[in-house]
């Protein structure tokens, strides 16, 4: 998937450049950032696009493999398959993890433990049962995310506007209706943990709907390639629809990333949910940062079908335009 036409597709971006809370302080380096003395910020910035809305642009030139930046999730939760086999917090695997009062969830470290206080103190007092067989059941994993999400609310980990800034899909009227019977395990849960009405005046269907429209978009699944870089390109080009995921994760910075079928820049994982954004090849000053969202290895068809019934858009990338 990552060896096809060469695009060299131009930025169109407009003058217009977004507040400065977009240029996240994620940590970046040179191909081998183990060598650098100190993280430079990310040679990257968020400006409007011509098409496709915002986009993430170099500042600077990039080099084939460079490490570009990292970034760590808004919100993460492990697939339902993997839930007692990773880090209930990180999605490192953890095959001697720590288990707190006898809860069946599992953390790879004590800080991971710590920064999941918060939510999992929350989390762990409600009986879960009705909201996980209903997800498992019709195999939704985004409702996950957004049970997450409610905890770290009701915690006052993060407040319950958090994902706002990112793009909505948009919704219909039955999948939002459908989303109510989902809502009402979610409070019915939350109630039943004791949780007052107060706490849970958030907890509307706009909010919920809001909450997995963003999630539907910019949601990653996660895999982790857990060996070295060189492992990962070929890794990354085999596993996109592949059934390895540990879990999925909303992210800030990565969220603003482009789509492209011949993309310059790949998302991986390598021992845990922290992403890393690579260059796949020389990028110019100026140029945009694109990643691939599907398995670029399909026809033009089923790629502009997936891209349009998954995040409704046509792709006129250089690629597609070419018919290739
Ligand atoms: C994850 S978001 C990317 C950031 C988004 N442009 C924004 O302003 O937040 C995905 C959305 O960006 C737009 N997009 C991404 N790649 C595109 C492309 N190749 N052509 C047109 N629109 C694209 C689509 O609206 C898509 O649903």
């Amino acid at each position: 998937m990552l060896a096809l036409l060469r695009s060299g597709h131009r930025c169109f971006h407009q003058s217009k450049q977004l507040p400065a809370c977009y240029h996240l302080s994620s940590t970046a380096g040179t191909a081998d950032s183990r060598h650098a003395s100190r993280p430079s910020p990310p040679p990257i910035q968020v400006l409007l696009t011509e098409s496709a809305g915002r986009g993430v642009f170099a500042t600077r030139n990039i080099e084939p493999g460079e490490l570009i930046h990292t970034a760590k999730p808004i919100v993460s939760h492990p697939s339902l398959s993997s839930v007692n086999k990773v880090c209930y917090f990180c999605l490192k695997t953890t095959p001697n993890g720590f288990h707190i009062d006898q809860q069946k969830e599992s953390f790879c470290s004590e800080e991971c433990r710590e920064q999941a206080k918060g939510f999992y103190e929350v989390e762990k007092k409600a009986d879960w049962s009705a909201f996980v067989d209903h997800c498992r059941s019709r195999a939704l994993k985004y409702p996950l995310l957004a049970k997450r999400l409610a905890c770290m609310v009701i915690s006052g980990m993060t407040s319950a506007e958090g994902l706002d800034v990112l793009q909505p899909a948009l919704l219909s009227a039955e999948m939002i209706s459908l989303m109510e019977e989902e809502l009402g395990l979610l409070r019915d849960a939350l109630k039943g943990a004791g949780m007052t009405t107060e706490q849970l005046t958030f907890l509307t269907i706009e909010w919920y709907a809001g909450v997995l429209a963003r999630i539907r978009i910019n949601a990653f699944r996660i895999e982790l390639a857990g060996g070295s870089y060189e492992d990962l390109l070929a890794l990354a080009a085999a596993s996109v629809e592949s059934e390895a995921a540990v879990g999925n994760a909303v992210y800030m910075l990565p969220s603003f990333y482009n789509h492209d079928c011949d993309p310059n820049t790949h998302i991986v994982w390598v021992e845990n949910v922290e992403a890393r954004l690579k260059a796949l090849r020389d990028i110019k000053a100026g140029e945009e940062l694109r990643i691939c969202y599907i398995d670029a290895s399909m026809s033009r068809d089923a790629r502009q079908n997936i891209l349009s019934n998954g995040f409704g858009f046509e792709c006129r990338c250089a690629r597609c335009m070419s018919n290739d």
